[in-house]
């Protein structure tokens, strides 16, 4: 049992150290360096003006910067702001100002969001309401994002402040304060009319188990093996029960993932979260675009029509007195707009039996007084528990259900010292074992291992351990249900990951468990024997293939950290490109291949090596890798020394089949370079 407000006590001093951090990170940079600089290195954006200004969502004023057509216009430089970034507008200080006059220029400007980024454009929604832009040239920088950081901290401040008298059944039963109720077997049995009449039978277990439990239930799916999928089942059976739902993923693709598979089942649903941060498919259903297109958001169309008109002119007036009287005049207007956008969007939410948002999201105010049955998160391992409580707390419903996989890397965390041990956790017996196909590499304690390897303690507070590492530990395996059959690899790319961490139980699916690259659909690929092989190892054991340390630059660039120090292995790159030469002479299309590597060093190589010459390859880290599905994957793993150290790579999650969410498929092949398993 762990007492709540103690819980909430060590996450608060957990998150402050990561946003401590992430600032230092970040700030770094920009408080120590000149504007020209921080524009090389992709945080600013010099020499802009304002090529339009008008209301967005909540009366805010959005400007769209572009080049200053005294410096001639057109494209932006290279730079990295991101939609979301949060960032600083403000006069552009003049080149001989010095450093502390540019410090206070800064703090002058007003502070907002990146809402759009375009090629000669990037568009910012300011957060101040009542601000001057000044006339003059203005620059943009980027800076550290504690707005996310500001929300967890707020969240888990109501949970450490609450009385026991106000925690839900919910609650306790998260904190292990009261037992999950007993479901009745019978429960489980009931037979059920499927939307989907094609789920499998572990996918159908775990709908009917989530359907019957009443508080918590934990749906464990490896990569592949249709965990959102079934989830689109799930809310549409308790939709059929009457039920009203808050859906919630990390990220925002993760909830538009669900949203797009929702959306042909005619679903009253709505997506909270600013337009420009959702794909094109779901925008239909965006709170933002219904509140200007649905039949009652007539009454406020008239009001935004006349703040635009005022926004314009106050671009055209010179005369401060002017100006200062048309701000008063939108300020008016504002507090009209606000009231009236209010109601519509209250009416749309009162409408809607689904709502989906990111986690982040679901603590916006839109959801203050709405009640929810059930609150559902989608790649619940990738987040941070702290995320996970904002809309179990903003919802005030009694059931969670957590659909994740708890054996896939967790969310980073920066202030985490990563300790480095000798021993792999991958031994060369293991590999053996895959290749021989024995299959008996127990991994029963690795719940309980975290990124820095050591195991937890019980009631051991650590930012890293989930939401549903945790429960897993308190409640123990009653909670959850495993999906086991995936749809995505060759059943020989699966027996390492199967055996590894999923205690042999995963299955491959009839139409993927032979797949090859000889057999791909689309293409005239030939038989080869680079080709007909589905898992292919290259012992790069050896002097021949030692690694090399090597400064970062591409790791580094853009984050304002000290330049990091990276790993390659030169010979084992050529070989990595030898083998893509071969599968694209073979018949393979690029487009199909990607080459992963752990180390930002090896990636730059590869790049360099490949990037022209294929173009089209996919090449990404093995943590960034994030959601990408390819035919034929080949892993370089650089490590390869007298000592047998591996680093990072001591994480049995890191190996396995995926990388943070949605994890990387593998369909028909998989090469690995390297000997440090050995
Ligand atoms: N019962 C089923 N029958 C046939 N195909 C299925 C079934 N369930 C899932 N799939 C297919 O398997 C693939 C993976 O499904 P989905 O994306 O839902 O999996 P996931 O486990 O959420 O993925 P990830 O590993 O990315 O988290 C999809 O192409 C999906 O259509």
């Amino acid at each position: 049992m762990t007492d709540i407000s103690t819980f909430a006590t060590s996450q608060l001093s957990l998150l402050d150290k990561e946003l401590q951090a992430e600032l230092a990170e970040t700030q770094l940079l920009t408080e120590t360096h000149a504007p020209n600089t921080l524009q090389r290195a992709g945080l600013a954006l010099l020499n802009l003006h304002v090529s339009s200004q008008r209301t967005g969502l909540g009366g805010k004023t959005v400007l769209e910067l572009g080049l200053d057509p005294a410096v001639g216009g057109g494209e932006l430089p290279e730079h990295g702001l991101r939609v979301g970034d949060i960032c600083a507008v403000a006069e552009q200080p003049k080149g001989g100002e010095r450093k502390k006059e540019r410090e206070g220029m800064e703090k002058q400007g007003v502070e907002g969001v990146v809402t759009r980024v375009h090629k000669e454009t990037v568009t910012v929604a300011l957060d101040r309401d009542e601000v001057e832009i000044p006339n003059g040239k203005l620059w943009l920088v980027k800076l550290a994002n504690d707005v996310t950081w500001k929300r967890l901290n707020f969240t888990m401040t109501r949970l450490q402040k609450m009385q026991p008298s106000e925690h839900s059944t919910l609650t306790q039963v998260l904190f292990g304060q009261s037992s999950p109720t007993r479901i009745p077997p019978d429960d489980l049995k009931s037979e059920l009319k499927w939307h989907d009449p094609t789920l499998n039978d572990s996918q159908q277990k775990a709908i009917r188990f989530a359907l019957a439990s009443h508080e918590v239930a934990l749906i464990h799916g490896p990569p592949g093996t249709g965990k959102t999928h079934q989830l689109i089942e799930l809310i549409l059976q308790l939709l059929d029960r009457d039920q009203r739902l808050l859906v919630c993923g990390p990220s925002n693709i993760s909830v538009d993932n669900i949203v797009e598979r929702l959306a042909s089942h005619k679903v009253p649903m709505v997506r909270l979260g600013h337009p420009a941060r959702l794909l094109p498919s779901v925008l239909n259903h965006s709170l933002e675009v219904l509140t200007k297109t649905s039949e009652a958001a007539g009454i406020v169309q008239d009001i935004r029509a006349e703040m635009d008109s005022k926004q314009s002119s106050i671009r055209k007036t010179r005369n401060g007195r002017e100006r200062r009287a048309i701000y008063g005049e939108m300020k008016d207007l504002r507090r009209v707009y606000r009231q009236r956008e209010g109601r519509v969007v209250s009416d749309l939410l009162k409408q809607s039996k689904v709502v989906l948002s990111t986690l982040h999201g679901a603590g916006g105010y839109h959801l203050k007084n709405e009640g929810f049955d059930v609150v559902i998160v989608d790649e619940a391992s990738q987040a941070l528990e702290a995320q996970c409580w904002i809309p179990v707390l903003s919802s005030g419903a009694a059931k969670l259900v957590l659909a994740g996989d708890h054996l896939q890397l967790p969310p980073t965390i920066k202030s985490l010292n990563m300790k480095q041990t000798k021993k792999p956790a991958v031994t060369k017996a293991d590999v053996d074992n895959v290749a021989n196909g024995v299959l008996n590499v127990s991994i029963k304690d690795e719940t309980k291992v975290n990124a820095g390897g050591k195991k937890d303690k019980e009631d051991d507070v650590k930012l890293e351990t989930t939401l549903f590492d945790r429960l897993l530990n308190l409640h123990g395996n009653a909670i959850k249900r495993m999906l086991t059959t995936q749809y995505r690899m060759h059943e020989k790319i699966m027996a390492f990951p199967s055996s590894a961490l999923y205690d042999n139980k995963l299955i491959a699916a009839d139409a993927v468990k032979a797949r090859l690259l000889k057999d791909l659909p689309h293409g005239n690929v030939e038989d080869t024997e680079d080709t007909r092989e589905p898992l292919v190892f290259w012992d790069t054991q050896g002097g021949d293939f030692p690694e090399k340390v090597e400064d970062d630059e591409a790791g580094a660039k853009g984050k304002g950290a000290l330049l990091a120090e990276s790993k390659v292995n030169e010979n084992e790159a050529a070989l990595a490109a030898l083998h893509v030469r071969n599968l694209v002479a073979a018949g393979v299309q690029v487009e199909d291949i990607a080459v992963v590597t752990p180390y930002n060093g090896q990636l730059a190589l590869l790049s360099r090596m490949l990037k022209e010459r294929f173009a089209g390859i996919e090449l990404g880290s093995v943590d960034g890798f994030q959601g990408r599905e390819k035919e034929a994957v080949i892993v370089s793993l650089v490590r390869s020394n007298a000592e047998h150290e591996v680093g990072f790579l001591d994480e049995k999650r890191r190996l396995n089949g995926n990388s943070n969410n949605p994890p990387v498929a593998l369909f028909a092949q998989l090469s690995i370079a390297n000997n440090w398993m050995r």
